[in-house]
This record gives structure tokens, C-alpha cells and sequence, in this order.
């Protein structure tokens, strides 16, 4: 999972890990990987020569091994995301080093693996085609062999007879004799057209009449319908275009760099960067924003020491901005993170606020990621730290009114704002998730506000742009209070980012992947009436 978390616990990584796609051993940037690769799928030319490849000696067979055993990789993982419901990022780096797959392997089982999963709509909708049957009509085993297939001949462009011949070569090792010719025909028949004209017939499939294009595009770059529909709804609702909603997916579609975070007062991000060796470069909009064109983030000393984490930049943004707000009254001392875990905006909030000589309360209702809050402030001078405890949040406001001086509510959400993290949590989320953590966010939102002293700020932030998760629920909850005030939070980015962020025409802010490059976190300031 990424170095945010957002939605009931799933992953217990802690912050300084590698999140999905933030691993080393290569980058699956491109919507689909390198177009670079030889006869047995591995990088040449620019890929190499970039230094993304990672050079071996090994001689032809034991390459061959290593790629024989990379495409396993990838179906085990597809067969975990499908079967157990597991995580590809938790399931693919432990396998990976378990079974001594690393450099170039590593990167093509990787981009296999993520590709494939972020992609399996469109994959899905080709290989219906061509098999011409439905899906249902294809044993799971063989459909992820297909679906793997796919990605190798549309993704990645490894050419078509090793993409056919090895994928076949698994089919008959994991699926037997007989599935290796039903997969042969079918991937043949996929490899007979280019990306462009399936993406013409798959758009066509989805919108006969040709009237309804979110169907068109939700099809074609490989997304639910219903999150399709929730996104163009969140963009124009943001008082952006329906027309960028293409431009949004396709950023879904493409893996993140991975950015750090320079926690103040523990690491400056001057000397982060110096640790990056050439890798990095600052951040677009977050001062203490690093990003890292390639690499293992878990070999640069400040993340393993905890003095620097792996965080989003649109995270670091909201939390930034957070500490900016304005107070009303002199006192600011006593910051509370209402939903800490697994602890990325806590660190970064504790130090914010030990620069200032506050101190940070970290609240998480879940025991085992309490612990990795306690992991993520592990760096952080005690003085910064009040108390890191357990306790549902719903109950803080009750028990603790008007203690606090800043509250950070980062709800459980949908993610619908970090799928191009997370290659197969679009595939998972449904529309009756979005009840079931509504009631729970605006509980938790007007708790925060109840423990907020007045004068004091709270800033709601998801990590999801859908409507119901973020102006809906800022809308329900000050109907029933008449002492709050929605700030204008575009000063506060504003003076952490500078003039140039592009901010709508709202009070509250929404940040977008193919806008800000960052996820598509949501936040609103409010403030207590003094
Ligand atoms: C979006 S994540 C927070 C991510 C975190 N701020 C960070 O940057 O690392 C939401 C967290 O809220 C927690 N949570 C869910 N229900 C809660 C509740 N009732 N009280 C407190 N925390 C809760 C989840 O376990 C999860 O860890």
C-alpha cells in the first residue's frame, strides 16, 4: 500500500516503506512499461541505457530463467489479488526477494504484475472478444494467464511470440496441455491488432449508440463505470471540465514517482537530496517534498532513519497547510491527528508543531496500526509527542471537548483519489462502500470539531475526490451546527505552495493527478467560532 493509507485498515506497512509502485528494482511508469524490450521481454536500448536496466552477465539461460520466473511471479500475484484478496504491493516485493528475483526480472515481474492488474478492464474487454465467449466462461486461472498475455503483447510491447509463447509455456506448467492451446489462440488472435484499433473496438463495444462516452472511457482506460461517473461528477463539481476526465484516468493508469517528505526540524530537504545522489528533485509544491526518478527508497540513510518518510506530495500539501491555517486566539500548543494511522501526516504534523513548540496527540482505533504510528513518530523528539494512543475517534469529542488547537481528521475513504498507487483497488471498491464510511466520516468530522477549542482549526481531508466523501460530508455536518466557519483553505495552500498552485473557484481545496502530479486528496478548513 502507499505510504498513505486510506480506507479501513488493509496494509501494515510502515510510512518509510515502499508503497505500491514505490518499490526498487525498476518503474512501470509508463501505462504499461518499457517499449523497449528484446525477444525474451528484457529492457534495451534507451530503457538500458538510462540505467533503468539493471546490467547482469548472466548468461542466456539463467536470463532466461530469471524471466520464466518473473512471469510466475506476476500470476501468483494476480492469483493472490483474486484469490485471498490479497494486496499486490504486499504480495509481490516479499515474493520477490523469496525466490532471489531482483534487477531487470524484478522490474518486468513488477510491471507485469501492476500493469496487468490497473488495466485488467480494458484486457478483460479484448480477451472476451477474441475468446469470444464471456469471461464467466473462462476458468480465473486462465483468464489472469490471458489477461498477463495481454499486457506483455498491448503494455508492454515485448514481442508477440515470446509474449505468446511464454505465456502458453505457463499456461501448460500452472493450467495444463489443454489450456496452453485455448491461450495460444486467444493471444494470437489479441497480437493480430495494435493498441489503437482494440481501444477503437473496446470504446465501441462499451458505447454502441455512441452517446454515452463515460461508458466509452471507463472501458478504454480500464476503470468501473461507477467510479467513471464519480470522477467526471468530482471534476465538474470542483468547477473543473467533464473534458479532462480522460486526461484523469490516464493518470490513474500510469505509477507514481516516489515522493519523500524532509520532516522539518529532523532533515532539511537540501540535505535529502544530497542523500538521493542525482536521483532526486524538489518537490513541485511541498517545501520538504522530494521526488525520485528512480531507485530504492529504503537505501537513502534519512528514511532509514526516520528523520525523512515516503509521502505523497499532495499529503505533505494538506498537512502543510494544515499548520498554516489561521487561529483565532494566542493559544497553539496542542495539535490532535484524529485517525493517525499508519502515522506519514503524524509525523509530519508532530514536527510542524514541535517547531512551534506544540505537541501532537496521535489517536488510531486500530491496535496493530497504532503500532505503526508509534514506528512512524519512532524519530521524532519526545517533547514533540504528547501521547500516542488508541481510541475511536468518534468518542474524542465527547470525552475531550474544546482541547484541541489544530485537528486533523484523514478519514477512512474509498481512495478513489490514489488508484494509480494502488493497481487493484479499483477493482475492489464498490458503491455501497461509500454509505458505510459516509456515516463514519461525518461522525469522526464532527467529533474533531467538538474537540477543537474555538478559534480553532480542523482540516477534513480524504483521499478520494468523490463528492459523497468530501463536500456531502462537510455539508451534512455543519447543518447541524451553527459554530463553524468553512475557511478559505487556498490562502493556507497558497502560502505553502506559492501563487502558482492551480486552486478552483471553492473555498475547499482538490488536488488532481493529472493537474498537481499529486493523489487526489480533498481538504477543508474549518474553524470554531471563537
Ligand atoms: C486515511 S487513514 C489515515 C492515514 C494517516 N493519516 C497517514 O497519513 O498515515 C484512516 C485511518 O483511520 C483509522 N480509523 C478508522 N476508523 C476510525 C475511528 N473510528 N477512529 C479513529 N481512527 C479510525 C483507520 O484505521 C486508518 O488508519
Amino acid at each position: 500500500m502507499s505510504a498513505e493509507e486510506h480506507g479501513p485498515a488493509r496494509s501494515d506497512r510502515p510510512e518509510g516503506g515502499r508503497g505500491p509502485d514505490q518499490r526498487g528494482g525498476g518503474s512501470d511508469r509508463r501505462e504499461g512499461g518499457s517499449d523497449h524490450r528484446d525477444a525474451r521481454g528484457r529492457e534495451r536500448g534507451a530503457a538500458r541505457a538510462s540505467g533503468q536496466g539493471h546490467r547482469t552477465a548472466a548468461a542466456p539461460a539463467a536470463r532466461r530463467r530469471g524471466t520464466d520466473l518473473a512471469r510466475g511471479a506476476a500470476f501468483d500475484v494476480l492469483r493472490a489479488v483474486d484469490g485471498s484478496d490479497s494486496y499486490a504491493n504486499l504480495v509481490l516485493p516479499p515474493m520477490l526477494r523469496d525466490r532471489g528475483i531482483s534487477g531487470r526480472d524484478a522490474a518486468f515481474a513488477t510491471e507485469l504484475a501492476y500493469g496487468t492488474l490497473r488495466l485488467r478492464g480494458r484486457y478483460d474487454a479484448i480477451i472476451e472478444i477474441c475468446a469470444a465467449r464471456t469471461l464467466d466462461r473462462i476458468e480465473p486461472e486462465v483468464l489472469d494467464l490471458l489477461r498477463l498475455g495481454t499486457h506483455q503483447l498491448l503494455g508492454m510491447r515485448v514481442p508477440a511470440h515470446a509474449a505468446v509463447s511464454e505465456t502458453v509455456g505457463l499456461a501448460r506448467e500452472r493450467t495444463g496441455v489443454g489450456s496452453g492451446q485455448f491461450v495460444n489462440a486467444v493471444l494470437r488472435s489479441v497480437g493480430r491488432e495494435s493498441l489503437e484499433t482494440w481501444l477503437e473496438k473496446v470504446g465501441a463495444a462499451a458505447d454502441p449508440a455512441g452517446t454515452d462516452p463515460v461508458a466509452r472511457l471507463a472501458a478504454t482506460e480500464s476503470h468501473p463505470t461507477w467510479v467513471t461517473r464519480a470522477l467526471r461528477e468530482a471534476l465538474v463539481g470542483n468547477g473543473r471540465s467533464a473534458e479532462e476526465l480522460g486526461d484523469l484516468l490516464r493518470a490513474d493508469n500510469v505509477a507514481p514517482h516516489v515522493t519523500l517528505v524532509a520532516r522539518p526540524g529532523l532533515i532539511r530537504t537540501y540535505d535529502l537530496l544530497q542523500q538521493t545522489r542525482n536521483a532526486g528533485t524538489r518537490g513541485r509544491w511541498a517545501s520538504t517534498a522530494v521526488v525520485l526518478s528512480g531507485g530504492d527508497p529504503g537505501g537513502i540513510p534519512a528514511i532509514r532513519d526516520g528523520l525523512a518518510g515516503v509521502q505523497d506530495e499532495g499529503s505533505q500539501l494538506v498537512t502543510l497547510a494544515l499548520a498554516a491555517a489561521n487561529l483565532i486566539g494566542e493559544r497553539d500548543e496542542r495539535w490532535l491527528d484524529l485517525c493517525a494511522g499508519p502515522g506519514g501526516k503524524a509525523a509530519l504534523l508532530g514536527m510542524l508543531a514541535h517547531e512551534r513548540g506544540a505537541r501532537i496527540v496521535a489517536n488510531e482505533v486500530t491496535p496493530h496500526r497504532v503500532r505503526l504510528v508509534e514506528h512512524a513518530l519512532a524519530s521524532l523528539p519526545p517533547e514533540a509527542v504528547e501521547e500516542i494512543r488508541t481510541g475511536d475517534g468518534r468518542a474524542v469529542g465527547q470525552d475531550e471537548p474544546g482541547s484541541y488547537d489544530r485537528v486533523l481528521v484523514d478519514a477512512p475513504c474509498t481512495g478513489l483519489g490514489a488508484l494509480r498507487r494502488r493497481p487493484e483497488a479499483r477493482w475492489r471498491r464498490t458503491p455501497a462502500d461509500l454509505s458505510q464510511l459516509g456515516a463514519l466520516q461525518r461522525e469522526l468530522l464532527a467529533s474533531a470539531l467538538d474537540a477543537v477549542r474555538p478559534g480553532g482549526v480542523v482540516g477534513y481531508v480524504t483521499c478520494s475526490p468523490h463528492l459523497a466523501e468530501t463536500q456531502l460530508v462537510v455539508k451534512d455536518v455543519l447543518r447541524k451546527r451553527d459554530d463553524v466557519e468553512i475557511l478559505d483553505a487556498r490562502s493556507a495552500v497558497r502560502r505553502v505552495a506559492g501563487n502558482a498552485i492551480p486552486l478552483g473557484e471553492r473555498h475547499d481545496i482538490q488536488l488532481w493527478p493529472h493537474v498537481h502530479g499529486t493523489d487526489a486528496m480533498h481538504l477543508t478548513l474549518l474553524r470554531k467560532h471563537p
